[in-house]
């Protein structure tokens, strides 16, 4: 069986999306990694299109890639001129790269309205910007845009498309689902029918409008497509472009078609991360493969039974891919989605523990009242090991008052906050304003606790979401407060629930402080 080509167009069509844009810097990274990670053609961009595009391939010289290909992208010559004479044609050439990809258009509609020139002068502009370009260039790709719309509304032409393709010397023809409506049963029937024609090896570069982009690469694969284009996290053109890391692997783990090592498979995840945080982009948790969830188990069902065997509930071993299985607690929880928890906290707990089915009972009445334990897995460690009775009492809180105070023509707002807290037998009692209630009430307590545990100075607080509870009762309804605060080694999520915001966030907030000292206390144990 022929080897599969993976082409990313990150760089260059994922760069079409709404919210993206990348430095120069930015796609030199990315282009690193995806040498690292196998990917065999990088399209770099569309020198013809802007200053930044001209600069990467620039850039991309200097750095020693392993193993890609380096592609620039760009349209066939403009009507009314010559390849030789049309700018983006010479840009393309000046970009240097080790391989050119030119679309070209196949649907005798877009010819007519979109170029505005006859379908016999659109042939001509195919196959003369091909074979001036491979006069130039080692590789050249021919991008058959609209391919699958244009087969069905006039078979003969689009085929005409492809043979001028072909006769101006094309290494590889790609058919486009442009507008991505193409559904799986036709992909697979149409390329049947290219394939009796057409000899140069053909490629795949699929849309996401119908959600179908993936699944019409595999299909593609399945009846002989060789190249498979593709973005990281199917970033593309309004709904995306096809999913590299779906194709990669499925290819590689359910298709018997492996595109890239098994260890590289293995940085899939953190190629998929690399790639969101350049984009400044929150990663989508439901992403499959690579996501938070695609391997997260919630329904106690579930997680009993892949504590059996993991393959009950999963469709490939998360560690393929570089991610791990993760159970969820919520009030859809069995007593198994416990045991698992405390084995991931270390902590001894046996199923025939009365214990475990009282922290199981709290849980669903917490989550009945507005608590939520997925995002605030922290609170949920403290109230296992409050329960078991074995959590050190760091502190307690005796008392704390809020004060919000704006006055008629002031600026802004003043809060300030009073705490009292008892550690072992000393009391104190501290004062501290800040930018809003919850700040203030976060200093305070600070101020009040840092003298016995120095350690809390380098605890942040990275999140603050508010949630009001459904209870139809405007502003007196019940609020779920979640912080996410970290430190230089981890990062951790608390909840608190009640029908005063500030309580609900100090509630939060004191598990915060708690489950900072816990660890600190824990890694000194080890220590020791
Ligand atoms: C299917 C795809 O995703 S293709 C990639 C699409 N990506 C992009 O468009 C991003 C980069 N594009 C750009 O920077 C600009 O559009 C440029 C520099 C390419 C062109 O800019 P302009 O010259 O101002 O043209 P504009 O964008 O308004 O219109 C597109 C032009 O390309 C022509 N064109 C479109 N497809 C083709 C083609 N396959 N072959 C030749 N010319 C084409 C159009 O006819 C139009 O030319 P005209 O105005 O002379 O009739
Ligand atoms: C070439 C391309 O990006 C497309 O047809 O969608």
């Amino acid at each position: 069986m022929s080897q599969i080509y993976l082409y990313d167009t990150t760089l260059r069509d994922g760069t079409q999306s709404e919210d993206i844009s990348f430095l120069v810097a930015d796609k030199v990274r990315i282009a690193q990694l995806l040498d690292e990670l196998g990917i065999h053609y990088i399209e770099g961009g569309w020198p013809g299109s802007n200053p930044k595009d001209i600069a990467f391939f620039k850039e991309i010289r200097k750095v020693e890639l392993k193993q890609a290909k380096i592609a620039a992208f760009g349209s066939t010559r403009r009507a009314r001129t010559t390849p030789a004479k049309d700018t983006n044609i010479r840009t393309l050439i000046q970009a240097e790269p080790d391989t050119i990809t030119i679309f070209g258009k196949t649907w005798d509609f877009h010819v007519r309205e979109a170029l505005r020139i006859s379908l016999e002068e659109n042939l001509e502009l195919i196959y003369d910007s091909l074979a001036y370009l491979k006069e130039h260039v080692d590789e050249v790709v021919y991008d058959a845009e609209h391919f699958f719309d244009g087969y069905k509304a006039n078979p003969e032409y689009a085929i005409k498309t492809l043979e001028a393709a072909e006769r101006a010397g094309a290494d590889c023809i790609v058919l486009c689902d442009t507008n991505g409506g193409t559904l799986p049963f036709e992909i697979g029937r149409i390329i049947d029918q290219v394939r009796k024609q057409i000899r140069t090896p053909l490629g795949i570069h699929a849309h996401n409008d119908s959600e179908c982009a993936v699944a019409n690469s595999l299909v593609a694969v399945e009846h002989g497509i060789v190249h498979v284009q593709g973005t990281i996290n199917g970033f593309g053109e309004r709904c995306g472009n096809a999913n590299l890391c779906s194709i990669a692997p499925a290819l590689n783990l359910k298709m018997d078609r492996p595109c890239m090592s098994e260890e590289q498979l293995r940085n899939l995840r953190i190629v998929s991360r690399t790639v969101y945080e350049l984009a400044n982009l929150v990663p989508n948790k439901h992403q499959p493969y690579v996501g938070n969830s695609a391997f997260a188990h919630k329904g106690g069902v579930h997680v009993s039974a892949i504590q059996r065997h993991p393959e009950t509930y999963e469709h490939i071993r998360p560690e393929k891919v570089g991610n791990i299985t993760r159970v969820l607690v919520s009030d859809l929880s069995g007593k198994s989605n416990i045991l698992a928890k405390a084995e991931e906290f270390n902590i001894n707990l046996d199923s025939k523990d009365p214990v475990t089915q009282e922290i199981l009972e709290n849980i669903k009445d917490l989550e009945n009242q507005g608590f939520q334990f997925e995002g605030a897995e922290a609170s949920f460690e403290l109230l296992m090991r409050r329960a078991l009775g074995t959590m050190r009492h760091f502190f307690s809180v005796l008392g704390f008052r809020v004060i919000d105070y704006r006055g008629h023509g002031d600026a802004r707002p003043l809060s300030e906050a009073t705490v009292r807290v008892k550690v072992g037998g000393r009391i104190e009692h501290t004062a501290a304003e800040g930018q809003g209630p919850v700040n203030a009430l976060d200093n305070a307590m600070r101020k009040a606790l840092e003298s016995f545990y120095p350690q809390l100075k380098d605890m942040r607080l990275f999140d603050y979401k508010v949630r009001v509870l459904p209870t139809g009762k405007g502003t007196a309804s019940v609020t779920r407060v979640l912080i996410e605060s970290g430190d230089r080694l981890a990062r951790w999520g608390t909840v608190g629930v009640s029908d005063n915001i500030i309580d609900a966030s100090y509630q939060a907030l004191v598990d915060a402080y708690q489950y900072k000292l816990l660890q600190h206390q824990e890694r000194q144990n080890r220590q020791d």
